[in-house]
């Protein structure tokens, strides 16, 4: 009994002796503790302090930045959506040619004047090639997408896949359009009642994406693919998880490389990869060609040169119709959404755009790609622009400067690296260039825009403009032609008096579900 008393005590020792070997700086295990933490909060908090005198050394104005949070706390908390957020200090900021905002750690130069946008949109644009967002090395995917992609590798990608995009080939996608059209007059009348407008337009947007660049049928419209459509709801409905990742993408790049972190739903990108490696292959073993994305992106494999430089192999390769997939539906689909919205709010817009549509199939005896194209049915594509400038589909243009630059007119010197952004919804709501900006009036389309500079940029502008936006037209154009010829848009008691945008979305995206009431002309 003595004994084993005894080795419980040695090994007491012991273990006394191996904790204090810990104790660096005090006798006190948890005193040591503490003064670690606190050397380490101390750290993390001059880390994340070291940039926020950086405007007020530059003699910018700005609002002085909450540690750790910069001016992002009401976005952190989802109580605004970034695009508003900036639209208030666009308005709070008057008659500044920019302004300063912190997002977390990090200075972002706003860009209110049009004539120093347009410098780095167009002018100078070789100062501005880059957009600042992380790329993920750990990806197969996302660092090759177009839109995330940097400095020559962009610019290689970029002028590989114009191709795509000419006006030979938007024309021979028309019959396809027109055909997606039809396809979308009978789902309205297979759902006559109350129709979610998102859901209604996402199915259909997706058909044609599919259809025009994969030469595949994602059969969204006529219900049989039920996979596919679970998941573009799911997309309409971002998770935390989701948010906190696209955040981290935007802004905080170091956690997108130390937690692996994926943009977007892997879910959703392994279903459409999959589903391009199958149309690839398809298209590989068969002697048809029609040259759309599929052909010209195994034109590229074949491509040694390109190949070589940037290892377009393997998954890399189907980085393309993903990024086509992802940024032409959820914009697309946006625009949609609201311009019938718009619509069914005001009727007397909708009377107008119906006229003019149902002239064009009167005058050309139906879709073609000259109807679509011809300036005397122009209403319909001053609809459109009335839906983006309302509803812009980002929340903000950004660029990253990519060689030191002195801002034309100033003393203001942007060093390599330095972030800015061009703030759509401020420019979009100013009273200066559009009077009365809550109400919706395609009208003020008549008037030309962005002749002293740049201020109305729905698809961007310069050579990193929206690469689809042309077909984008055709393809919103197609609906809505169909959509007016055949029903009336109605209000029902569900549909929504305003739109709020969904704080967790990059995309300006409803948080509401907007339902309308569709009814056949007789
Ligand atoms: C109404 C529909 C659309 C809207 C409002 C829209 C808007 C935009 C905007 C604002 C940008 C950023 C431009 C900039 O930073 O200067 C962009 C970029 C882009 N868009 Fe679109 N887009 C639409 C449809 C499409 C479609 C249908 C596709 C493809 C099929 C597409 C593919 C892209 C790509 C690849 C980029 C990145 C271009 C680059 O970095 O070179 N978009 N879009």
């Amino acid at each position: 009994m003595e004994l084993n008393m005894e080795f419980v005590n040695v090994q007491r020792c012991c273990e006394c002796e191996r904790i204090a070997t810990f104790m660096l700086l005090t006798t006190s295990l948890l005193l040591d503790i503490a003064i670690f933490l606190t050397i380490l909060l101390f750290l993390v908090y001059k880390y994340y302090t070291r940039n926020n005198d950086f405007f007020k050394k530059r003699g910018v104005k700005h609002i002085p930045p909450t540690p750790f949070l910069g001016n992002f706390g009401e976005i952190l908390l989802l109580k605004k959506h970034p695009a508003v957020w900036l639209k208030d200090l666009y308005d709070k900021f008057g008659d500044v040619p920019y302004f300063g905002v912190y997002i977390f750690d990090v200075p972002y130069l706003v860009i209110k004047s049009p004539e120093i946008v347009k410098h780095v949109m167009v002018k100078d644009f070789h100062h501005f090639m880059d957009r600042s967002m992380a790329l993920a090395r750990h990806d197969d995917i996302q660092p090759n997408m177009m839109f995330f992609q940097k400095g020559e590798e962009w610019k290689v990608t970029r002028s590989k896949m114009t191709p795509a995009f000419t006006s030979g080939k938007l024309k021979a996608m028309c019959p396809m359009l027109a055909a997606n059209g039809s396809r979308l007059v009978t789902y309205i009348k297979n759902h006559y009642g109350k129709m979610d407008l998102e859901e209604m337009s996402s199915k259909y947007v997706v058909d044609g994406i599919f259809r025009v660049f994969f030469g595949m049928e994602a059969h969204c419209m006529d219900g049989t693919n039920k996979e596919l459509t679970q998941l573009l709801l799911q997309l309409q409905q971002p998770s935390l998880k989701d948010t906190i990742s696209i955040f981290c993408y935007l802004y905080q790049h170091h956690f997108v490389d130390w937690f692996k972190l994926s943009f977007g739903d892997d879910v959703m990108k392994n279903y459409c990869v999959g589903a391009f490696k199958e149309a690839m292959k398809a298209r590989e073993n068969s002697s048809i060609r029609v040259n759309d994305l599929i052909d010209i992106i195994n034109d590229l494999k074949k491509s040694k040169e390109f190949a070589q430089s940037f290892d377009f192999d393997g998954e890399k390769v189907l980085a393309q119709p993903f990024q086509f997939f992802i940024a032409g539906h959820i914009t697309s689909t946006l625009s949609l959404t609201y311009t019938l919205f718009e619509l069914t709010v005001n009727p007397e817009v909708q009377a107008k755009a119906r006229k003019v549509a149902q002239e064009m199939l009167n005058d050309y005896g139906g879709i073609t790609y000259d109807a679509l194209m011809d300036k005397k049915y122009c209403y319909l594509d001053m609809v459109f622009d009335e839906t983006h400038r309302k509803y812009p589909a980002l929340a903000y243009l950004d660029r990253a400067c990519t060689a030191d630059y002195k801002i034309p007119g100033t003393d203001y010197v942007l060093r390599k690296g330095d972030r800015l952004l061009i703030p759509t919804l401020g420019h979009n709501f100013d009273e200066k260039y559009f009077p009365n900006p809550e109400k919706y009036d395609p009208e003020r389309f008549l008037d030309k825009h962005n002749q002293d500079g740049l201020y109305f940029l729905p698809f961007g502008e310069g050579p990193r403009a929206c690469i689809g936006g042309r077909f984008a037209g055709l393809n919103l154009k197609v609906a809505l032609t169909n959509i007016l010829s055949n029903f009336t848009l109605e209000k029902i008691p569900e549909t929504p008096k305003t739109i709020t945008k969904n704080p967790k979305a990059f995309g300006v995206s409803p948080l509401e579900r907007i339902n309308i009431m569709f009814k056949p002309i007789e």
